[in-house]
């Protein structure tokens, strides 16, 4: 039994890689033809159920276990916005640098230089057993510039609560400490375990 995580994102590819450790852990295009998924759901737990059940569905081994992440930032100011279309901010063909430059551009136009901001993670688990989803949340705040090159996405421009620096400045350490996906992913570790 591994886990194969439904995503094309290799940061977070990275991410749960190298935080899971009791689990071989593959992404879902090392075992087969990467496809399209198209992300229909209202929110980040529909979405993240659409990805994993899209996955596992065209799975050979049905002991696997999939696992996927739909996440996203939310800026209170601009009435939860990107939440879950972070991804495509700046357009369906959008680059994750097109879409931190459109949330600092945003925050530009309402005269703002940080402003309070959320990450949402949530994780769906689909396996012979059923289908489970957890969430996950790191508070801090936005500010209209990009610093550093660590992490991915919107990291450059978030700084985490009780820090003065960027996700893209901090260390790795941070984000595995109490982000989003790391805070899911210990609850994620509740059902793994009693999945056995
Ligand atoms: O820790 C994070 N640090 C920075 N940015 C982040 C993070 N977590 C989510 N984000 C942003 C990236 C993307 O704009 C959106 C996720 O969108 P989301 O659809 O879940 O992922 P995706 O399309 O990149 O890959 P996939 O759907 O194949 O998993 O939120
Ligand atoms: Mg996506």
């Amino acid at each position: 039994m591994k886990i194969v995580l439904a995503t094309s994102n290799q940061g977070k590819v990275r991410e749960f890689q190298s935080w899971i450790h009791a689990y071989e852990v593959v992404a879902y295009s090392d075992i087969m033809e990467p496809f399209e998924i198209e992300e229909t759901g209202v929110t980040f737990k529909e979405n993240a159920l659409i990805k994993a059940r899209a996955v596992y569905e065209k799975l050979s081994d049905k002991n696997d276990i999939v696992l996927s992440d739909d996440s996203g930032i939310s800026v209170p100011l601009l009435g939860g916005a990107p939440g879950i279309y972070s991804a495509r901010y700046a357009g369906v063909t959008a680059s994750s640098s097109d879409n931190l430059n459109k949330l600092i551009a945003t925050l530009k136009e309402h005269g703002v230089e940080k402003t309070p901001a959320f990450y949402t993670a949530a994780i769906a688990l689909v396996c012979v057993k059923g289908a489970f989803c957890v969430h996950g949340w790191m508070h801090g705040e936005a500010i209209a510039e990009a610093r550093g090159n660590n992490g991915f996405g919107y990291d450059p421009m978030f700084i985490p609560c009780g820090y003065d620096k960027t996700l893209g400045e901090l260390d790795e350490n941070v984000k595995k400490a109490f982000s989003h996906r790391a805070r899911a992913l210990e609850l994620a570790y509740i059902v793994l375990n009693s999945l056995k």
